[in-house]
């Protein structure tokens, strides 16, 4: 059980983001995306822009990736690729439409020296991996059922040399891991059990017998779609029963409007990966 009164301890973050510059509802790819339904482009540059500045203001680093026009989605920067501990796995995308923005994550890696592993199978990069530092030695949660393929889990156990947990996500809404499940610090989770397989359900609760529980109002919210330092809890500011639930345990919730990216289907996490060195 969590104490009301733990004093939480942000540890400093790279992050990489991207410019929602060319953002369009172009096609669609996931249930939230409606081709119909109009974007405010200035307002989402506002948004994502406020966001990097939110990430700066609690002290982290943001690094960019050049926006390239006719990849619309290049602001889920978080799909790109997965990196441990200096090394990166890179995104094998699923759909045509996003395919070309592996390239783009590559070359960002590569040209600064980075250990870049290239897939044989398909992944979305931190859309479907979330890495936990200390939880049971340093744990890799990877999601499959929609986009990344579960032989991709194997791969990326390979890559990086940690122990990856595959996780079954059934539900379409939740077609990304980081729409159902985030760290909230180096050893511990909030996740939305729904859109879990019973069995997938039944081993989030064995590994994490303390994690913050989600309900489904959040969790469609996009709520768990959040970022954390560990103290601080970057998440969209629809998901307000999360946020009470976040402070209770001690963390510091810090409330964002994304309403233009949330409209092709992702919200904090997916326009931030984080560089782990
Ligand atoms: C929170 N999620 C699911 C993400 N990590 N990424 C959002 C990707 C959105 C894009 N239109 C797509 O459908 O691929």
């Amino acid at each position: 059980m969590v104490s009301v009164n733990q004093h939480r301890i942000p540890r400093k973050r790279t992050y990489l983001m991207c410019s929602p510059e060319h953002f369009a509802v172009a096609y669609a790819i996931n249930p939230w995306m409606d081709v119909t339904t109009p974007v405010d482009a200035v307002l989402a540059v506002k948004q994502w822009d406020r966001l990097r500045e939110t990430l700066l203001g609690l002290g982290h680093d943001v690094h960019l990736l050049t926006p390239e026009a006719g990849l619309p989605d290049m602001v889920f920067a978080a799909n790109g690729a997965f990196v441990v501990d200096g090394t990166v796995y890179g995104a094998r995308f699923k759909h045509e439409q996003r395919a070309a923005e592996a390239a783009a994550h590559r070359a960002f890696y590569e040209e600064r020296g980075w250990h870049f592993i290239a897939p044989n199978e398909t992944n979305e990069g931190e859309g479907d991996f979330a890495y936990l530092p200390e939880a049971h030695g340093g744990l890799v949660l990877a999601g499959h059922g929609f986009r990344t393929e579960l032989p991709a889990h194997a791969e990326a156990q390979e890559a990086l040399g940690r122990p990856v947990v595959s996780l079954h996500l059934v539900d379409p809404r939740f077609y990304h891991l980081d729409v159902a499940l985030a760290s909230i610090d180096d050893g511990n989770i909030v996740y939305y059990p729904g859109a879990f397989s019973a069995a997938s359900q039944r081993v989030l609760a064995q590994l994490f017998p303390d994690a913050i529980v989600a309900d489904d109002v959040d969790a469609l919210a996009f709520g768990l779609n959040l970022v954390s330092d560990g103290a601080n809890v970057v998440l969209n500011s629809e998901a307000s029963r999360l946020a009470g639930k976040l402070k209770a345990a001690g963390y510091t919730p810090v409330p964002v409007e994304l309403t233009e990216v949330r409209k092709g289907g992702g919200s904090v996490k997916c326009c931030i990966a984080e560089l782990r060195n």
